[in-house]
């Protein structure tokens, strides 16, 4: 197959999103020299939105315009950060994951000017974060510390922490990193305290299914431990179907000696009740995994507790 002279690049505009089309040119660069690489950035109606994601209306508010060029034809690859993708539908008709990058740190972490970790953070601190995930957490780790929603992209929650909108934020390592602001992370949170959101520090390439120059172009930038992780997290969370307001966190890890495991937790919105299900994959594929580890949480009543939440 002969191989494309020029890929042209769609993602986000954030800070964020260009650092990871850096990463992948550079990737790509190495992998195949031949190749020119041209950045379309296009912004999305969640980077255009400053309020409650949830009433901007069905998922995928930092995918939409990224997949909408992709699909007709304005450019041959999007960048995505996994997270981001609703995993409760197929992809957007047309549309292939061709390859995940290698996984960045999974972890989140406390921003604090004055360097304080959260156990030392005085009660009623205001820790600015939009996340149900993040604040169904915090609620029950510690319960002194005071949530305000924060929107907008990882420069611009900095930007308004510097003014006083929050004394603190939790924003995640791999983020920070992208963005070369890792020096503000006053603690970084282990998974016990903080568990991560599906998809974490994992980058999607996807590309048109009928363009199969592209697709094998990139797929020699796929991660294998990326794919199967992604494969097990995404299909837990479908056969979840969580909504926008679900406080949903887990991750799957490739253990030494290969082996698979995904945990994964459901929790009400104030964080009192936690649904938590850890699991092997022993000889099941990922998908499989995925989907038994579902339907742990749903027999311990992840569906009703899920439905009880206003969305
Ligand atoms: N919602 C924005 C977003 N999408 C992905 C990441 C982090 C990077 C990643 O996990 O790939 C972030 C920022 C954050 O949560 O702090």
């Amino acid at each position: 197959m002969s191989e494309p002279e020029l890929l042209r690049i769609v993602s986000r505009s954030s800070p964020m999103a260009l650092a990871q089309v850096e990463r992948v040119r550079a990737e790509l660069a190495r992998h195949r020299p031949g190749i020119r690489t041209e950045v379309v950035p296009v912004t999305t109606s969640g980077d255009r939105w400053m309020g409650d994601l949830a009433k901007l209306g069905g998922k995928g508010a930092f995918t939409k315009e990224v997949d909408a060029a992709l699909v007709a034809g304005e450019a041959d690859l999007a960048v995505h950060c996994v997270k981001d993708v609703p995993a409760d539908r197929p992809l957007p008709a047309g549309t292939v994951f061709a390859a995940f990058l290698e996984r960045d740190d999974i972890r989140d972490a406390l921003v604090h000017p004055g360097g304080l970790t959260l156990d030392q953070l005085p009660a009623g601190t205001r820790v600015g974060t939009s996340s149900v995930r993040r604040v169904a957490q915090l609620a029950a780790s510690h319960p002194q510390l005071e949530c305000v929603p924060m929107r907008g992209n990882a420069n611009r929650r900095l930007e308004k922490l510097a003014d006083g909108e929050a004394d603190a934020l939790l924003l995640a390592v791999s983020g920070l990193e992208r963005i070369g602001r890792a020096d503000v992370i006053s603690e970084v949170l282990s998974t016990e305290v903080m568990c991560p959101p599906i998809g974490a520090g994992i980058l999607a390439l996807q590309c048109r299914e009928d363009d199969a120059a592209t697709i094998e172009a990139v797929s020699g930038l796929g991660d294998p431990a990326a794919h199967r992780e992604t494969t097990a997290e995404r299909m837990f969370l479908h056969v979840l179907q969580g909504h926008c307001n679900s406080p949903i966190a887990g991750y799957a890890r490739t253990e030494r000696g290969g082996e698979l495991s995904l945990r994964a937790k459901v929790f009400t919105p104030d964080g009192k009740r936690v649904l938590n299900a850890h699991e092997w994959a022993g000889p099941l594929d990922p998908a499989t995994l995925g989907t038994s580890v579902a339907v742990a949480l749903l027999r311990q009543g992840a569906r009703e507790l899920i439905d009880g939440i206003a969305h």
